[in-house]
């Protein structure tokens, strides 16, 4: 089975973790907000019951039907020890840079809520630890239904962007799927007088392995949407895909016939 089937899609099985505060929007546009949290956005629902009257008998209903019908993309962050997954990853689910991180064991989740032209989706990122002796009894686990993949490397340190041959050699030796996303992140772009990696040779590399490039720095607040863009890009691209798998089952069945314009229209903003 390919790891892009809509059968390796997860389904959220109720709320999600941490995260206090209110639901509150990140993003102004009507067809892409940003939920602060999975918890926040089941609260959110659950206190808009309440105050509507309804019973507990609806409101459960209504909470397990949201829980049923939101879908979870699972995005792994992939690259050498030191380039910054944690922070990236902590910079989109979070909105802050970490004060202090430790290398990553095994693998840490964020998650987080976010709505693509009315639909709520957990973009789940599985932050992977860098260090071979912390990562090898987890490898296939972080490659198992992946539905795509972010490829780090360190605009300073040109090691880690020659190590993107090895990082992609082990994600194809894992059976992902060619139509799984993958995109490119150059990170620690705010410490400019140190860039050893020109952006045109990462081009180059990104357009030999039809990959978008992201340059960007999970410290620097004012690259903050930029980080937001790595993930909701992929978010946007996953969601069109498959409802475009749906919709080919849908005409297998005999009952709708999938068009050119269909296939290639998409509405995502992003
Ligand atoms: N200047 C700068 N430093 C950063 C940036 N992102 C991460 N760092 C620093 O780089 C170091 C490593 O960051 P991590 O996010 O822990 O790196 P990692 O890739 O998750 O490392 P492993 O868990 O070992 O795989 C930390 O000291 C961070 O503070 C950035 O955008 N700019």
């Amino acid at each position: 089975m390919t790891n892009d089937s809509p059968e390796g899609e997860i389904r959220a099985p109720g709320s999600g973790s941490g995260g206090g505060g209110h639901a509150q929007r990140n993003r102004a546009d009507d067809n892409v907000t940003i939920l602060t949290s999975s918890m926040d956005y089941h609260r959110a629902s659950r206190s808009r019951a309440s105050s509507s009257g309804y019973d507990a008998a609806a409101s459960l209903t209504s909470s397990m039907e949201l829980s049923i019908q939101t879908r979870i993309f699972k995005i792994i962050v992939i690259g050498d020890s030191n380039v910054g997954k944690t922070c990236l990853t902590f910079r989109f689910t979070g909105g802050s840079f970490p004060d202090k991180t430790e290398a990553t064991i095994g693998v840490d989740f964020r998650e987080k809520a976010v709505e693509i032209e009315g639909e709520t989706i957990k973009v789940q990122v599985w932050d992977t630890a860098g260090q071979e002796r912390f990562r090898k009894s987890m490898v296939e686990h972080y490659y198992r239904n992946v539905h795509a993949v972010v490829f780090v490397y360190d605009v300073t340190k040109m090691d880690s962007f020659r190590n993107l041959q090895t990082w992609i050699e082990e994600c194809n030796g894992h059976r992902v799927s060619k139509s799984v996303p993958r995109v490119l992140v150059g990170n620690k772009c705010d410490l400019v007088d140190q860039i050893q990696v020109p952006s045109n040779t990462a081009l180059k590399f990104a357009d030999s392995h039809n990959m978008l490039l992201f340059e960007t720095s999970a410290k620097d607040p004012r690259e903050s949407q930029n980080v937001d863009s790595i993930f909701m890009s992929l978010a946007c691209r996953l969601k069109a895909q498959k409802s475009l798998l749906y919709r080919d089952v849908e005409r297998e069945d005999g009952k709708v016939r999938l068009t050119q314009e269909t296939e290639t229209k998409s509405s995502c903003p992003c």
